[in-house]
């Protein structure tokens, strides 16, 4: 289990080292239109599990969710602080 500021940490440093076989260098690569296509289908899939599939997979779903919007943060730039200072 990690959190969402270790996870942030980790695809900083993914997208830093390029290691072979990471999804996220690869969705990196594809870039920012193939990134926002991941997070909205997450965000479907994240309301379809809420309202159908129960609290686990909901969970699970959302997971996704948060992880596809980091790998949008870090194909922009943006820090975990541009994100926060909208909270
Ligand atoms: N947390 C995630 C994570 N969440 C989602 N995904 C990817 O997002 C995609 C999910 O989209 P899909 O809906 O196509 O996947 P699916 O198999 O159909 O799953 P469902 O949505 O149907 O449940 C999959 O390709 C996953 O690989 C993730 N890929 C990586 N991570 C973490 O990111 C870190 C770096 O990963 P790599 O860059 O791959 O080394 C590691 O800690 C990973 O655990």
């Amino acid at each position: 289990m990690k959190s969402f500021e270790e996870l942030f940490a980790e695809l900083g440093e993914k997208a830093r080292t390029r290691p072979e076989g990471s999804g996220t260098v690869a969705e990196l690569d594809a870039g920012v239109h193939t990134i926002g296509k991941k997070l909205v289908e997450e965000a479907a899939e994240s309301w379809m599990a809420a309202e159908h599939e129960g609290k686990d997979r909901a969970a699970e779903e959302l997971s996704q969710l948060l992880y596809h919007a980091q790998v949008m943060m870090h194909a922009l730039g943006l820090d975990l602080e541009d994100v926060y200072r909208h909270l």
